[in-house]
C-alpha cells in the first residue's frame, strides 16, 4: 500500500429515502490514490461521484466499507475509527472546493482567506501575511481588498482554492469546480490545479462530467456510473484502450473510432486481414509508417480512423489499420512498427482491444 494516500476499500453508501425506500449510490467501490496523483472521476450527474468522494473525510459516512487517508483507519466496520477531534484535525488536511464558490459575499478577498485561518494558532498578522501568500499564489494578490462580486467567476474560484489550501492540506478535492465557468477560465483554473500539483506536491481528486478537463490535467481516471466504478487506472491507458462503451462515450476520440470500426462490419475482415490500433507520439506521423511499412515489408495496410489527441500537454496519434497479408506478412508489419516505438494492440471484430 506504502504511497496510498487514500485507500477506499469496498466502500457502499446507501440512502434512505423513504419508510421502504432506499437508494443506493455508491456501491462496492475500491479506489487506491497516490500521492501526487491528479485523480479525475468522471460519470454523468448522479452517478454517485460526489458520495463517493465525501466519504473520504467522512462527510459523508458509508454505509460499508473502510476508508484509510495517510495510513491513519478513519473508518471499518461500520463506523469512524478516530476521535472526532482528530477527524476534524485531518479534515483540515484535505481542502475542498466547488460548482459554486461559497465565498462570504459582505467580506473582502482577504477575509475569506483568512476566515479559513481563524482556528490557527497564527498571530493576526502572520495570518493575515499567510493569506495575502496564498492569494498570490493563486495569482490574486491585486485583489486582497476587493470584494467577491467584483470577481469574475474564474477569479472567485482562485479565492476559493487560496482558501481551501490555507491549512496546507496534503489532499485538495475538487467537486466540479470548473463546471460554472466559461472555456477559458476553466481551463485557467485547471492549469493552476495543475502548477499547484507540481509545485506543492498537492494530490487533487477531480469530480468533472467533462473529459477535456481530466484529459488536461489528470494522470489518472475513474468512470463512475450508477454507483459504480466501471473503469480506472492511468489516464493514457483508459484514455486509449477503453474497456467500457459508457468509457468510450466519455473519451469521444474513440468513440468515433468504434463508430467507423463498426460502420465498416468488423464481422467481414477476411482471413487474411487483421485490425490495428497504433499508438504513436505525436511527432511521427501516420502516412509515413503505412508508406514506410510497404516501402520495408511489401505489406499493404490501409488506415480506417486517425486522430491526434492530447493528454497532458503530449499529443499522441492513433490510427486505426487493416493489415492485409500472410501470417508472416502480419508479423512483419507488427515487428515494422514496433521497432519504430508504436503500440500495436489487435482488435478483434467485437472491437475488443488484446495485447
Ligand atoms: N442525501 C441524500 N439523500 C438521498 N439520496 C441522495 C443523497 N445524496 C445523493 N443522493 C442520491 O445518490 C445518487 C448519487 O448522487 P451524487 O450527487 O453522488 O452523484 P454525482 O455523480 O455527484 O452527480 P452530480 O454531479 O449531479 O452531483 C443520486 O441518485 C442522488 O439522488
Amino acid at each position: 500500500m506504502g504511497t496510498n494516500i487514500i485507500d477506499l476499500e469496498h466502500i457502499d453508501v446507501t440512502f434512505q429515502t423513504g419508510k421502504n425506500e432506499t437508494v443506493q449510490a455508491v456501491k462496492d467501490v475500491t479506489l487506491q490514490v497516490e500521492k501526487g496523483d491528479i485523480y479525475g472521476v468522471v460519470g454523468y450527474s448522479g452517478a454517485g461521484k460526489s458520495t463517493l468522494v465525501r466519504t473520504i473525510n467522512l462527510l459523508q459516512k458509508p454505509t460499508a466499507g473502510k476508508i484509510t487517508v495517510e495510513g491513519e483507519v478513519l473508518f471499518a466496520d461500520h463506523k469512524q475509527q478516530i476521535s472526532n477531534a482528530k477527524l476534524q484535525e485531518k479534515r483540515r488536511n484535505i481542502g475542498m472546493i466547488f460548482q459554486h464558490f461559497n465565498l462570504l459575499n459582505e467580506t473582502t478577498v482577504l477575509d475569506n482567506v483568512m476566515f479559513a485561518l481563524k482556528h490557527s494558532k497564527l498571530s493576526d498578522d502572520e495570518v493575515e501575511q499567510k493569506s495575502l501568500k496564498l492569494l498570490d499564489l493563486v495569482g490574486l494578490k491585486d485583489k486582497a481588498d476587493a470584494y467577491p462580486v467584483q470577481l469574475s467567476g474564474g477569479e472567485q474560484q482562485r479565492v476559493a482554492i487560496a482558501r481551501a489550501l490555507a491549512n496546507d492540506p496534503e489532499i485538495l478535492i475538487s467537486d466540479e469546480a470548473t463546471s460554472a465557468l466559461d472555456p477559458r477560465n476553466t481551463n485557467q483554473i485547471l492549469d493552476l490545479l495543475k502548477d499547484l500539483n507540481e509545485k506543492l506536491g498537492l494530490t487533487i481528486i477531480l469530480i468533472t462530467h467533462e473529459m477535456d478537463a481530466v484529459k488536461r490535467v489528470a494522470n489518472k481516471i475513474a468512470v463512475m456510473q450508477h454507483g459504480v466504478i466501471i473503469e480506472k487506472g492511468e489516464l493514457r491507458q483508459v484514455f486509449l484502450r477503453p474497456q467500457q462503451e459508457l468509457t468510450r462515450q466519455f473519451v469521444g476520440g474513440s468513440l468515433a473510432a468504434m463508430d467507423t470500426l463498426r460502420s465498416m462490419n468488423l464481422g467481414t475482415l477476411d482471413d487474411d486481414e487483421e485490425l490495428y490500433q497504433l499508438v504513436y507520439s505525436g511527432d511521427s506521423v501516420a502516412e509515413p509508417l503505412i508508406i514506410g511499412l510497404y516501402r520495408a515489408t511489401g505489406v499493404e495496410a490501409s488506415m480506417i480512423y486517425g486522430n491526434v489527441e492530447v493528454l497532458g500537454n503530449v499529443p499522441i496519434g492513433m490510427l486505426f489499420v487493416i493489415v492485409k497479408g500472410t501470417p508472416d506478412q502480419r508479423e512483419a508489419a507488427v515487428k515494422f512498427f514496433k521497432d519504430r516505438d508504436v503500440e500495436v494492440t489487435k482488435i478483434d471484430d467485437r472491437g475488443i482491444w488484446h495485447d
